[in-house]
Protein backbone atom coordinates (compact mmCIF):
# COMPACT_ATOMS: atom_id res chain seq x y z
CA UNK A 1 0.00 0.00 0.00
CA UNK A 2 1.69 3.28 -1.01
CA UNK A 3 2.54 5.76 1.90
CA UNK A 4 0.64 8.49 -0.24
CA UNK A 5 -2.57 8.91 0.61
CA UNK A 6 -3.90 10.13 -2.93
CA UNK A 7 -1.80 7.46 -4.26
CA UNK A 8 -3.56 4.87 -2.21
CA UNK A 9 -7.02 6.05 -3.02
CA UNK A 10 -6.31 5.86 -6.22
CA UNK A 11 -4.99 2.28 -5.95
CA UNK A 12 -8.61 1.45 -4.89
CA UNK A 13 -10.43 2.32 -7.86
CA UNK A 14 -11.27 0.01 -11.00
CA UNK A 15 -9.12 0.36 -14.06
CA UNK A 16 -12.25 1.34 -15.86
CA UNK A 17 -12.50 3.80 -13.21
CA UNK A 18 -8.96 5.30 -13.31
CA UNK A 19 -8.18 5.52 -16.50
CA UNK A 20 -10.82 8.56 -16.71
CA UNK A 21 -8.78 10.38 -13.74
CA UNK A 22 -8.67 13.68 -14.44
CA UNK A 23 -7.56 15.02 -10.86
CA UNK A 24 -8.22 13.65 -7.69
CA UNK A 25 -6.93 15.91 -4.70
CA UNK A 26 -7.86 14.67 -0.57
CA UNK A 27 -8.42 17.78 1.59
CA UNK A 28 -7.75 16.40 5.20
CA UNK A 29 -10.51 14.14 5.38
CA UNK A 30 -12.29 14.99 1.79
CA UNK A 31 -12.08 13.20 -1.70
CA UNK A 32 -12.56 15.26 -4.49
CA UNK A 33 -12.17 12.81 -7.65
CA UNK A 34 -12.95 14.69 -10.75
CA UNK A 35 -13.71 12.14 -13.87
CA UNK A 36 -13.12 12.67 -17.82
CA UNK A 37 -16.17 11.62 -19.01
CA UNK A 38 -16.36 12.99 -22.52
CA UNK A 39 -17.94 10.39 -24.82
CA UNK A 40 -20.24 9.21 -22.49
CA UNK A 41 -23.65 9.01 -22.38
CA UNK A 42 -25.94 9.63 -19.75
CA UNK A 43 -26.04 5.87 -18.26
CA UNK A 44 -22.39 5.51 -18.79
CA UNK A 45 -21.83 8.36 -16.75
CA UNK A 46 -24.14 7.51 -13.78
CA UNK A 47 -22.64 3.79 -14.06
CA UNK A 48 -18.48 5.30 -13.77
CA UNK A 49 -19.69 7.55 -11.05
CA UNK A 50 -21.65 4.63 -9.05
CA UNK A 51 -18.28 2.40 -9.05
CA UNK A 52 -15.87 5.26 -7.94
CA UNK A 53 -18.04 6.12 -5.06
CA UNK A 54 -17.93 1.85 -4.30
CA UNK A 55 -14.63 1.85 -4.48
CA UNK A 56 -13.88 5.09 -2.02
CA UNK A 57 -16.72 5.54 0.19
CA UNK A 58 -15.20 3.26 2.74
CA UNK A 59 -11.75 4.68 2.78
CA UNK A 60 -10.34 5.15 6.33
CA UNK A 61 -9.87 8.14 6.67
CA UNK A 62 -12.03 9.90 4.25
CA UNK A 63 -15.67 11.50 5.43
CA UNK A 64 -16.75 13.13 2.59
CA UNK A 65 -16.46 12.05 -1.39
CA UNK A 66 -17.75 14.45 -4.06
CA UNK A 67 -17.46 13.27 -7.64
CA UNK A 68 -17.42 15.24 -10.67
CA UNK A 69 -17.76 14.58 -13.90
CA UNK A 70 -15.87 16.91 -16.66
CA UNK A 71 -17.60 17.53 -20.41
CA UNK A 72 -21.03 16.74 -18.31
CA UNK A 73 -22.38 20.00 -19.24
CA UNK A 74 -20.66 19.16 -23.05
CA UNK A 75 -22.53 16.36 -23.46
CA UNK A 76 -25.99 17.12 -22.42
CA UNK A 77 -25.62 20.44 -24.57
CA UNK A 78 -26.65 19.92 -27.99
CA UNK A 79 -24.22 19.14 -30.45
CA UNK A 80 -22.79 21.50 -33.12
CA UNK A 81 -22.22 20.04 -36.31
CA UNK A 82 -18.89 20.43 -38.12
CA UNK A 83 -18.85 23.19 -40.88
CA UNK A 84 -17.16 22.51 -44.10
CA UNK A 85 -18.19 25.74 -46.18
CA UNK A 86 -18.17 25.28 -49.94
CA UNK A 87 -16.81 28.69 -51.22
CA UNK A 88 -15.05 30.68 -54.79
CA UNK A 89 -14.18 33.12 -55.52
CA UNK A 90 -16.27 33.53 -58.67
CA UNK A 91 -19.66 33.28 -59.69
CA UNK A 92 -21.47 31.02 -61.10
CA UNK A 93 -19.04 28.29 -61.38
CA UNK A 94 -21.03 25.43 -59.61
CA UNK A 95 -20.94 26.07 -56.42
CA UNK A 96 -24.01 25.52 -55.08
CA UNK A 97 -24.52 22.53 -57.67
CA UNK A 98 -21.56 21.03 -56.11
CA UNK A 99 -22.92 21.98 -52.33
CA UNK A 100 -26.12 19.84 -52.55
CA UNK A 101 -24.40 16.55 -54.10
CA UNK A 102 -21.43 16.60 -51.66
CA UNK A 103 -24.43 17.21 -48.78
CA UNK A 104 -26.43 13.98 -50.65
CA UNK A 105 -23.28 12.36 -51.33
CA UNK A 106 -22.26 12.35 -47.80
CA UNK A 107 -25.24 11.42 -46.59
CA UNK A 108 -25.95 8.49 -48.94
CA UNK A 109 -22.53 7.49 -47.40
CA UNK A 110 -23.87 7.23 -43.95
CA UNK A 111 -22.87 10.86 -43.07
CA UNK A 112 -26.22 13.03 -41.55
CA UNK A 113 -25.91 16.28 -43.05
CA UNK A 114 -27.57 18.87 -43.65
CA UNK A 115 -27.03 22.21 -45.53
CA UNK A 116 -27.21 25.70 -44.78
CA UNK A 117 -27.69 28.56 -48.34
CA UNK A 118 -25.67 31.51 -47.03
CA UNK A 119 -26.07 32.92 -50.24
CA UNK A 120 -28.77 35.82 -49.13
CA UNK A 121 -29.23 37.90 -52.23
CA UNK A 122 -29.29 34.37 -54.57
CA UNK A 123 -30.65 31.64 -52.79
CA UNK A 124 -30.81 28.30 -54.98
CA UNK A 125 -30.75 25.21 -52.37
CA UNK A 126 -34.46 25.47 -52.42
CA UNK A 127 -34.50 24.61 -56.05
CA UNK A 128 -31.23 22.42 -55.77
CA UNK A 129 -32.91 20.17 -53.13
CA UNK A 130 -36.29 20.26 -54.43
CA UNK A 131 -38.05 21.93 -50.85
CA UNK A 132 -39.31 25.27 -52.93
CA UNK A 133 -42.38 26.53 -51.38
CA UNK A 134 -41.22 25.07 -48.14
CA UNK A 135 -41.42 27.02 -44.81
CA UNK A 136 -39.08 26.68 -41.84
CA UNK A 137 -41.34 26.80 -38.77
CA UNK A 138 -39.60 28.48 -35.44
CA UNK A 139 -39.43 26.77 -32.43
CA UNK A 140 -38.24 28.80 -29.01
CA UNK A 141 -37.12 31.57 -31.96
CA UNK A 142 -34.76 28.59 -33.30
CA UNK A 143 -35.50 27.82 -36.95
CA UNK A 144 -36.19 24.30 -37.84
CA UNK A 145 -34.26 23.49 -41.29
CA UNK A 146 -37.10 22.17 -44.14
CA UNK A 147 -36.73 18.24 -44.71
CA UNK A 148 -36.05 17.28 -48.31
CA UNK A 149 -36.54 14.39 -50.40
CA UNK A 150 -33.14 13.24 -50.04
CA UNK A 151 -32.42 12.83 -46.46
CA UNK A 152 -30.93 16.35 -46.45
CA UNK A 153 -32.19 19.49 -44.57
CA UNK A 154 -31.70 22.77 -45.46
CA UNK A 155 -32.19 25.96 -44.55
CA UNK A 156 -31.68 28.84 -47.26
CA UNK A 157 -33.27 32.75 -47.71
CA UNK A 158 -35.50 31.34 -50.62
CA UNK A 159 -37.04 29.51 -47.78
CA UNK A 160 -37.76 32.39 -45.88
CA UNK A 161 -38.33 35.43 -48.42
CA UNK A 162 -41.61 35.73 -50.42
CA UNK A 163 -41.44 33.37 -53.06
CA UNK A 164 -40.17 35.86 -56.15
CA UNK A 165 -39.62 38.40 -53.84
CA UNK A 166 -36.30 41.15 -54.90
CA UNK A 167 -33.69 40.20 -51.15
CA UNK A 168 -32.79 43.94 -50.74
CA UNK A 169 -31.49 43.67 -47.39
CA UNK A 170 -28.61 45.64 -46.38
CA UNK A 171 -25.75 43.92 -44.71
CA UNK A 172 -26.58 43.39 -41.09
CA UNK A 173 -29.31 42.01 -41.97
CA UNK A 174 -28.48 38.95 -44.13
CA UNK A 175 -25.65 38.79 -41.53
CA UNK A 176 -28.99 38.33 -39.57
CA UNK A 177 -30.37 35.85 -41.51
CA UNK A 178 -27.31 33.79 -41.51
CA UNK A 179 -26.97 33.77 -37.89
CA UNK A 180 -30.35 32.52 -37.66
CA UNK A 181 -29.86 29.91 -40.54
CA UNK A 182 -26.85 28.41 -38.99
CA UNK A 183 -28.15 28.67 -34.91
CA UNK A 184 -31.12 26.36 -36.45
CA UNK A 185 -31.88 23.08 -34.50
CA UNK A 186 -29.07 21.56 -36.52
CA UNK A 187 -28.94 18.72 -33.57
CA UNK A 188 -29.69 15.67 -36.24
CA UNK A 189 -26.85 16.69 -37.94
CA UNK A 190 -22.99 15.71 -37.80
CA UNK A 191 -22.06 17.38 -40.66
CA UNK A 192 -23.00 21.01 -41.74
CA UNK A 193 -22.38 21.74 -45.49
CA UNK A 194 -22.46 25.72 -45.31
CA UNK A 195 -23.17 27.25 -49.74
CA UNK A 196 -21.21 30.41 -49.29
CA UNK A 197 -22.08 33.23 -51.77
CA UNK A 198 -19.15 34.22 -54.62
CA UNK A 199 -16.02 36.34 -53.30
CA UNK A 200 -14.83 37.07 -50.06
CA UNK A 201 -17.69 39.75 -48.42
CA UNK A 202 -19.00 40.18 -45.26
CA UNK A 203 -21.54 37.14 -45.30
CA UNK A 204 -17.67 35.35 -45.89
CA UNK A 205 -16.42 37.81 -42.50
CA UNK A 206 -19.60 36.63 -40.38
CA UNK A 207 -18.49 33.30 -41.01
CA UNK A 208 -15.28 33.35 -40.30
CA UNK A 209 -15.85 35.43 -36.93
CA UNK A 210 -19.10 33.87 -35.94
CA UNK A 211 -18.80 29.79 -37.25
CA UNK A 212 -15.30 29.47 -38.49
CA UNK A 213 -15.49 26.43 -40.64
CA UNK A 214 -13.74 23.29 -39.50
CA UNK A 215 -12.82 23.37 -43.33
CA UNK A 216 -13.09 24.85 -46.85
CA UNK A 217 -13.71 23.33 -49.92
CA UNK A 218 -12.99 25.73 -52.60
CA UNK A 219 -15.07 25.25 -56.35
CA UNK A 220 -13.67 26.87 -59.38
CA UNK A 221 -13.48 26.25 -63.06
CA UNK A 222 -10.26 25.68 -64.94
CA UNK A 223 -10.37 29.48 -66.61
CA UNK A 224 -7.58 31.40 -65.24
CA UNK A 225 -10.18 34.13 -63.93
CA UNK A 226 -11.97 31.85 -62.36
CA UNK A 227 -8.49 30.57 -60.94
CA UNK A 228 -7.23 33.72 -59.76
CA UNK A 229 -10.49 34.38 -57.87
CA UNK A 230 -10.57 30.70 -56.39
CA UNK A 231 -6.94 31.66 -55.42
CA UNK A 232 -8.42 34.84 -53.25
CA UNK A 233 -11.06 32.78 -51.62
CA UNK A 234 -8.15 30.29 -50.83
CA UNK A 235 -6.02 33.31 -48.96
CA UNK A 236 -9.11 34.25 -46.91
CA UNK A 237 -9.45 30.60 -44.99
CA UNK A 238 -6.19 30.42 -44.96
CA UNK A 239 -5.76 33.76 -43.13
CA UNK A 240 -8.72 33.05 -41.06
CA UNK A 241 -7.28 29.67 -39.98
CA UNK A 242 -9.31 27.79 -41.54
CA UNK A 243 -8.31 24.55 -43.20
CA UNK A 244 -8.66 24.20 -47.13
CA UNK A 245 -9.70 20.81 -47.52
CA UNK A 246 -9.01 20.44 -51.01
CA UNK A 247 -10.34 22.61 -54.51
CA UNK A 248 -12.77 20.85 -56.83
CA UNK A 249 -12.70 21.58 -60.82
CA UNK A 250 -15.82 21.64 -61.93
CA UNK A 251 -17.63 22.23 -65.62
CA UNK A 252 -13.75 20.20 -66.99
CA UNK A 253 -14.02 18.44 -70.00
CA UNK A 254 -17.51 18.27 -72.21
CA UNK A 255 -18.79 15.07 -74.16
CA UNK A 256 -21.03 16.33 -77.10
CA UNK A 257 -24.09 13.77 -76.63
CA UNK A 258 -23.98 13.52 -80.34
CA UNK A 259 -20.41 12.59 -81.63
CA UNK A 260 -18.94 11.91 -77.88
CA UNK A 261 -15.86 13.99 -78.63
CA UNK A 262 -14.67 15.60 -75.60
CA UNK A 263 -13.83 19.27 -75.33
CA UNK A 264 -12.72 21.68 -72.77
CA UNK A 265 -14.65 24.85 -73.34
CA UNK A 266 -13.19 26.50 -69.60
CA UNK A 267 -9.72 24.77 -70.44
CA UNK A 268 -8.60 21.32 -68.08
CA UNK A 269 -6.38 20.96 -65.35
CA UNK A 270 -5.90 24.17 -63.83
CA UNK A 271 -7.52 23.76 -60.66
CA UNK A 272 -5.38 20.85 -59.86
CA UNK A 273 -2.33 22.53 -60.51
CA UNK A 274 -3.87 25.57 -58.58
CA UNK A 275 -4.27 22.99 -55.45
CA UNK A 276 -0.60 21.68 -56.11
CA UNK A 277 1.00 24.83 -56.61
CA UNK A 278 -0.39 26.29 -52.91
CA UNK A 279 0.03 22.50 -51.41
CA UNK A 280 -3.74 21.89 -51.18
CA UNK A 281 -5.70 18.86 -52.40
CA UNK A 282 -7.34 18.26 -54.75
CA UNK A 283 -10.78 16.70 -54.32
CA UNK A 284 -11.27 15.97 -58.34
CA UNK A 285 -12.70 16.65 -61.60
CA UNK A 286 -16.90 17.05 -62.29
CA UNK A 287 -17.90 17.01 -65.80
CA UNK A 288 -19.90 19.82 -67.84
CA UNK A 289 -22.92 17.65 -68.52
CA UNK A 290 -26.59 18.72 -69.73
CA UNK A 291 -27.89 16.32 -67.15
CA UNK A 292 -25.89 17.81 -64.35
CA UNK A 293 -28.03 20.95 -65.36
CA UNK A 294 -31.24 19.27 -65.79
CA UNK A 295 -31.53 17.19 -63.07
CA UNK A 296 -30.37 19.99 -60.98
CA UNK A 297 -33.09 22.47 -62.10
CA UNK A 298 -35.53 19.96 -61.40
CA UNK A 299 -34.63 19.24 -57.41
CA UNK A 300 -33.33 16.28 -58.44
CA UNK A 301 -29.61 16.37 -57.61
CA UNK A 302 -27.69 13.54 -59.51
CA UNK A 303 -25.79 11.94 -56.70
CA UNK A 304 -29.43 10.93 -55.62
CA UNK A 305 -29.19 8.78 -58.31
CA UNK A 306 -27.06 6.07 -59.83
CA UNK A 307 -26.21 7.53 -63.22
CA UNK A 308 -22.75 7.99 -64.25
CA UNK A 309 -23.31 11.72 -63.23
CA UNK A 310 -23.20 10.52 -59.37
CA UNK A 311 -19.52 9.26 -59.64
CA UNK A 312 -18.02 12.18 -59.78
CA UNK A 313 -19.70 13.67 -56.77
CA UNK A 314 -19.30 10.03 -54.77
CA UNK A 315 -15.72 9.85 -55.45
CA UNK A 316 -15.28 14.09 -53.75
CA UNK A 317 -17.41 13.00 -51.00
CA UNK A 318 -15.27 10.03 -50.21
CA UNK A 319 -12.09 12.15 -50.06
CA UNK A 320 -14.43 14.67 -48.02
CA UNK A 321 -15.09 11.88 -45.76
CA UNK A 322 -11.56 10.43 -45.50
CA UNK A 323 -10.48 14.04 -44.40
CA UNK A 324 -13.61 14.43 -41.47
CA UNK A 325 -12.31 10.89 -40.20
CA UNK A 326 -9.12 12.57 -39.41
CA UNK A 327 -10.41 14.89 -38.03
N1 LIG B 1 -20.87 20.31 -63.99
C1 LIG B 1 -21.90 20.98 -64.48
N2 LIG B 1 -22.44 20.62 -65.66
C2 LIG B 1 -23.49 21.31 -66.18
N3 LIG B 1 -24.03 22.37 -65.60
C3 LIG B 1 -23.53 22.77 -64.43
C4 LIG B 1 -22.45 22.10 -63.79
N4 LIG B 1 -22.19 22.74 -62.63
C5 LIG B 1 -23.06 23.74 -62.53
N5 LIG B 1 -23.86 23.78 -63.61
C6 LIG B 1 -24.91 24.74 -63.90
O1 LIG B 1 -24.29 26.02 -63.94
C7 LIG B 1 -25.15 27.00 -63.36
C8 LIG B 1 -24.42 27.68 -62.19
O2 LIG B 1 -24.19 26.72 -61.18
P1 LIG B 1 -24.36 27.07 -59.63
O3 LIG B 1 -25.60 27.85 -59.40
O4 LIG B 1 -24.14 25.81 -58.89
O5 LIG B 1 -23.08 28.03 -59.49
P2 LIG B 1 -22.69 28.98 -58.28
O6 LIG B 1 -21.22 29.08 -58.32
O7 LIG B 1 -23.30 28.52 -57.04
O8 LIG B 1 -23.38 30.30 -58.76
P3 LIG B 1 -23.66 31.65 -57.92
O9 LIG B 1 -22.42 32.42 -58.06
O10 LIG B 1 -24.81 32.24 -58.64
O11 LIG B 1 -23.97 31.26 -56.51
C9 LIG B 1 -26.41 26.27 -62.95
O12 LIG B 1 -27.34 26.40 -63.97
C10 LIG B 1 -25.98 24.82 -62.84
O13 LIG B 1 -27.02 23.89 -63.09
Amino acid sequence: MSSDPVEALKARLPAQVLERVASLRLNEARAILVLDASGLDAAARSKLEEQARAALQDTPGVTELHVAMTAERGSDAPRKPRIIAVGSGKGGVGKSTVSTNLAVALQRAGHRVGVVDADIYGPSQSRLLGTEGQRPIARDKQLIPVQSRWGVPVLSMAHLAEPGQAIAWRGPMAGNALVQMLEGDWTDVDVLIVDLPPGTGDIQLTMLQRFKPDGAVIVSTPQDLALIDATRAIGLFDKGGVPVIGLIENMAGYACPHCGEVSDPFGHGGAEATALSGDHPFLGRIPLDIVIRQESDAGTPPAAGDGPQAEAFVRIAQRVAAWLEKR
